[in-house]
């Protein structure tokens, strides 16, 4: 098969979806590999090292695109991509479409066979995704601490405290991989971590992991608002894979925090659990302020730090994308129900039940998709 890799375009967005070590794999499986010039730079792979790796150097997006039987990215496709967009086309990607109404329409109308890594999914677990929600994970609560710093905007506090002085709060909604993560750094840093969940298992794991460290509330509109009230920082972590992120965490909940208090949504890519995180921002511009609480709400966080994220996510990756090439899409998904439950869009139908759902398309399953 004919893989191709772009450059991404998306604010800061560093990572880049195959390392010189994927592309050996995937020639050494017969497989012909191309990739955009400087596409690697920002995590420190060169094109002469894809060269020798294997790789084919393309000079422009169009280039990559059009040669391409099947592309390999990181985020989801821009509107100055949809252009490339053809039947037939295999994309392999971060897609979160359920927050992307327009992007789910462009990839329907034209036929693209849409494989998302986010709802790939091994015995419930979320494994091409679990390596960026580690990533993030531990970023949010780095973030939250460096904006709780008065020359950032925040209310000017060390979330460890010192000794004479409180600790800072953090409250943690969703125990998944990126809760977890988030809980270990701010444990790491000393602070008084809670930790909300709506799984009883999942809090007992939680407590089993972490002991006295983290306290464990089960998630509920009351408890959400007692620890989001007296937080010094809120991480939004919680996912149902697929859907539009339920909104947890109302504007009167914000307006109860003190003055220069953190919210780092990281759930935003599935549009967000907070309901003034309404804005999706950038790595330039990554924070705004309302009702005096500074709010993060980057949907590419882990782009910041390209060259762990990028071997981080391309370990995880690229055998999926060698078991399509190898096998074509239709017969690698029939064989894989994990693989499977990645395919979002086919031969112009939503083929992820919430997805589906939550843009008011007709759900196709796999068969109906490729009948
Ligand atoms: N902004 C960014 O750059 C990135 C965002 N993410 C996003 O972070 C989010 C979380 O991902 P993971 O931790 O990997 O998911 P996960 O599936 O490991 O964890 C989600 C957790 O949410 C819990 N949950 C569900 N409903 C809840 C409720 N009402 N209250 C409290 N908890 C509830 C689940 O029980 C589960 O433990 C996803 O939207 C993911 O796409 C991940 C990586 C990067
Ligand atoms: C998961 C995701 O949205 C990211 O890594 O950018
Ligand atoms: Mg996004």
């Amino acid at each position: 098969m004919i893989i191709a890799i772009p450059k991404e375009i998306k604010n800061n967005e560093n990572r880049v979806a195959i390392t010189p070590a994927g592309i050996t794999t995937l020639v050494n499986g017969g497989h012909q590999l191309f990739i955009e010039a400087g596409a690697g730079e920002g995590s420190g792979f060169s094109d002469a090292e894809y060269e020798s790796a294997g790789a084919t150097v393309a000079a422009t997006a169009k280039e990559t695109w059009q040669v391409a039987e099947m592309i390999i990215k990181v985020k989801e496709p821009l509107e100055s991509e949809y252009e490339y967009f053809r039947t037939g086309l295999i994309l392999f990607t971060y897609l979160h479409l359920a927050a992307e109404p327009k992007l789910a329409k462009a990839l329907a109308d034209t036929g693209v066979t849409a494989i998302a890594y986010e709802t790939v999914e091994v015995n419930r677990t979320l494994p091409l995704l679990t390596p960026m929600s580690e990533v993030a994970g531990r970023m949010a609560t780095q973030i939250g601490a460096q904006f709780l710093e008065k020359p950032k905007g925040g209310k000017g506090i060390l979330l460890g405290g010192v000794p004479g002085v409180k600790r800072g709060k953090v409250a943690i909604i969703g125990g998944g991989v990126v809760g977890t993560n988030a809980a270990k750094i701010a444990v790491g840093l000393g602070a008084d971590v809670t930790m909300l969940d709506l799984s009883a298992e999942r809090l007992r794991q939680i407590d089993d992991q972490f002991g006295r460290d983290v306290h464990t509330i089960m998630s509920n509109p009351l408890n959400i608002a007692a620890a989001v009230q007296e937080a010094d920082l809120v991480i939004g972590a919680v996912l149902i894979p697929g859907a539009k992120a339920p909104k947890l965490v109302s504007e009167e909940m914000i307006k109860s925090m003190k003055t220069g208090s953190v919210v780092v949504d990281v759930a935003i890519d599935q549009g967000g659990i907070i309901e003034t995180a309404d804005t999706i921002t950038t790595h330039d511009d990554p924070t705004y302020t309302k009702h005096d609480i500074i709010h993060y709400a980057v949907a590419n966080m882990p782009g910041a730090v390209p060259r762990t994220s990028t071997i981080a996510l391309t370990n995880v990756t690229i055998p999926y994308a060698k078991l399509i090439a190898d096998k074509g899409p239709k017969q690698a998904l029939l064989d894989n129900p994990s693989l499977a439950l990645g395919l979002n869009v086919a031969n112009g139908k939503i083929t992820y039940e919430a997805v589906a759902r939550d843009l008011g398309y007709t759900y196709a399953t796999l068969d109906e998709a490729f009948r």
